[in-house]
């Protein structure tokens, strides 16, 4: 594509060494300078750790043509001032990749947790409606059958429109997405036309990145603001929210679009009751505006009939049969690290579980209290560079339903893991002694809750669920809790 017709749709833009750039053509789009191939355009990027125009020298090296950036650099390539990158990069990454949103269904889901959980489920339901899927997410994108590792829940504007250009290429009709605050927030997502936006609830989160939860909310609201403004007789668009959540009206107000709701316990479109919560999965009834069933998961929790039923008003929006949609929901074998059992053969129950809010915490711990008769062990940490204060409020949580709190590390990244575990014993200062153990290292941890283990207990692992890492400063180190609890059984029995 030709430089001039890429950056046209930038009102403001300065142009540096213009002579050159008639006749520059450019082959790929790339923030990365160490990703830049010949005829690259280079984004010079200013990031959290360093600021990508101090690899624009290296990246006019490795090949790239020219450059957009925030200012002018001291290199004869052609440059292409703007006031912000941020805003930038969506428009000419979609521009580039010839606007692929536009030729999928595109699914966005937004929420504090359940977003990665119902990609899985509608997912599934798609794939058995015959559709060709697309998903990007906390744990990976697919593409049909194809996996992919991402660096983000919601990737940066280049590689999203990059991969769903790839989504459009392998003919995916169908494409769900987990949209974080902070992608709404930094503009990943500018660009994308969204069919369905779907919130599954708000509660606190990543108040390292928002200034307040306030902040926060807005920021995941500004999915239902923009949908659909292009209003016409084209492609409907819908929301599907949550009626139960308390900020439920916030989210409807925010959007001039219809669509469904799904709830269990106010007035919702999609309703759901008879819940009966087992250790093999919830079981209910839905009615729905196009008729009712009853359907049993194979995933407990009222936490995942909420799931369920926003895969269902998605489903339901698009044409899916309500019997296909019965089946499919009840063939989903549950989703990587989200209350995944871990059995080889204990007489307790340890399950993995990807809670790292309070909310989420208290959804699982609460799921498991409802069905378990014995003791409740539960490991669990809290992440470093992120939100500092839900940690007294996870350990208060933790204090709350189980028998035993393990706390011990999880990612500590840049922080000190002692510290950030000091924040959440603060919720323990008057817990009796028997009641918690501080073990820092993790695997340590879960060998003990292991080693404590009596018949019936139920053991759960928190915070990590389908991570294969630990970050400790910049390092990623192979790490497992899923292996890590196997091993601590099999040391145990020996
Ligand atoms: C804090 C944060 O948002 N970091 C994101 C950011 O990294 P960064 O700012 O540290 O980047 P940097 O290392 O400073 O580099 C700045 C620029 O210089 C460029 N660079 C750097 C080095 C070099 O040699 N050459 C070069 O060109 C980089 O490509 C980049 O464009 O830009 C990277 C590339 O786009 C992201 O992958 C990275 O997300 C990290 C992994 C992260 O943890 N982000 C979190 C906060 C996040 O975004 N989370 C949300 C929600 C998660 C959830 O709740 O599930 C998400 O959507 O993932
Ligand atoms: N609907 C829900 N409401 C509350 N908690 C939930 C819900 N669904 C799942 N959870 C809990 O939250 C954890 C995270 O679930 P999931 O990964 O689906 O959320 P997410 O929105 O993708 O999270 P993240 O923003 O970290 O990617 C699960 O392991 C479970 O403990
Ligand atoms: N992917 C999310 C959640 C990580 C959960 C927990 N393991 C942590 O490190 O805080 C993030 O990067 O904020
Ligand atoms: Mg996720």
């Amino acid at each position: 594509m030709k430089l001039m017709d890429l950056i046209s749709p930038l009102l403001h833009k300065d142009i540096i060494n213009s002579d050159q750039i008639e006749q520059v053509q450019i082959k790929s789009l790339t923030s990365d300078s160490r990703k830049v191939q010949r005829g690259s355009l280079f984004a010079c990027v200013p990031g959290h750790t360093v600021d990508g125009h101090d690899y624009a020298l290296d990246a006019v090296k490795n090949g790239a043509v020219a450059l957009i950036a925030e200012r002018r650099l001291q290199i004869d390539t052609p440059q292409i001032i703007v006031p912000s990158i941020q805003k930038a990069l969506p428009i000419i990454a979609d521009k580039f990749y010839s606007h692929p949103t536009r030729s999928l269904k595109l699914i966005g889901i937004t929420g504090t947790n359940g977003k990665t959980t119902t990609t899985y489920l509608v997912e599934k339901i798609f794939k058995d409606y015959g559709k060709k899927t697309g998903v990007i997410g906390t744990i990976e994108m697919r593409i049909g059958e194809e996996k992919y590792p991402v660096a983000n829940t919601t990737p940066e504007p280049i590689s999203l429109q990059e991969n769903f250009h790839m989504m459009v290429e392998k003919e995916v009709e169908v494409a769900v997405i987990e949209v974080s605050s902070h992608a709404l927030e930094l503009h990943r997502v500018a660009g994308c036309d969204f069919d369905i936006a779907v919130f599954t609830n708000f509660t606190q989160d990543h108040l390292d990145f928002h200034s307040s939860l306030d902040e926060y909310k807005q920021a995941k609201a500004k999915l239902f603001s923009r949908l659909g403004n292009a209003y016409g007789d084209y492609e409907q668009k819908y929301t599907v929210l949550n009626a139960d959540d308390p900020e439920y009206s916030y989210f409807a107000a925010a959007a001039i679009m219809q669509g469904f709701t799904y709830g269990i316990k106010n007035d919702a479109d999609i309703k759901a009751y008879n819940i009966v919560n087992r250790p093999e999965g919830a079981k209910f009834t839905v009615d729905t505006p196009l008729g009712s069933t009853d359907i049993s998961l194979k995933m407990s929790g009222e936490f995942s009939v909420y799931n369920a039923l926003a895969a269902i008003a998605i489903s339901l929006l698009q044409g899916v049969p309500l019997t296909l949609i019965k089946d499919s929901l009840e063939a989903v074998p549950g989703v990587p690290g989200r209350f995944e059992k871990v059995d080889v053969g204990q007489d307790f129950t340890i399950i993995v579980d990807y809670a790292h809010t309070a909310d989420s915490l208290e959804n699982v711990l609460k799921t498991i209290k409802g069905f378990s008769a014995k003791r409740i062990i539960t490991v669990f940490g809290c992440g470093g560079d992120r939100d500092k204060s839900k940690r007294p409020l996870m350990g208060n949580v933790s204090k709350k339903y189980s028998d035993i709190s393990i706390i011990t590390s999880d990612n500590p990244r840049t922080e000190d893991v002692k510290s950030i575990i000091d924040n959440i014993m603060v919720a323990f200062k008057d817990a009796p002694d028997a009641s918690y153990i501080r073990i820092d290292d993790r695997t340590s941890a879960i060998e003990h809750a292991v080693n404590i283990a009596e018949k019936d207990d139920v053991i759960l692992i928190a915070g990590k669920g389908h991570e294969t890492y630990q970050i400790i400063g910049t390092q990623k180190y192979d790490y497992d809790d899923r292996l890590k609890a196997i091993e601590a059984v099999r040391k145990k029995d020996r």
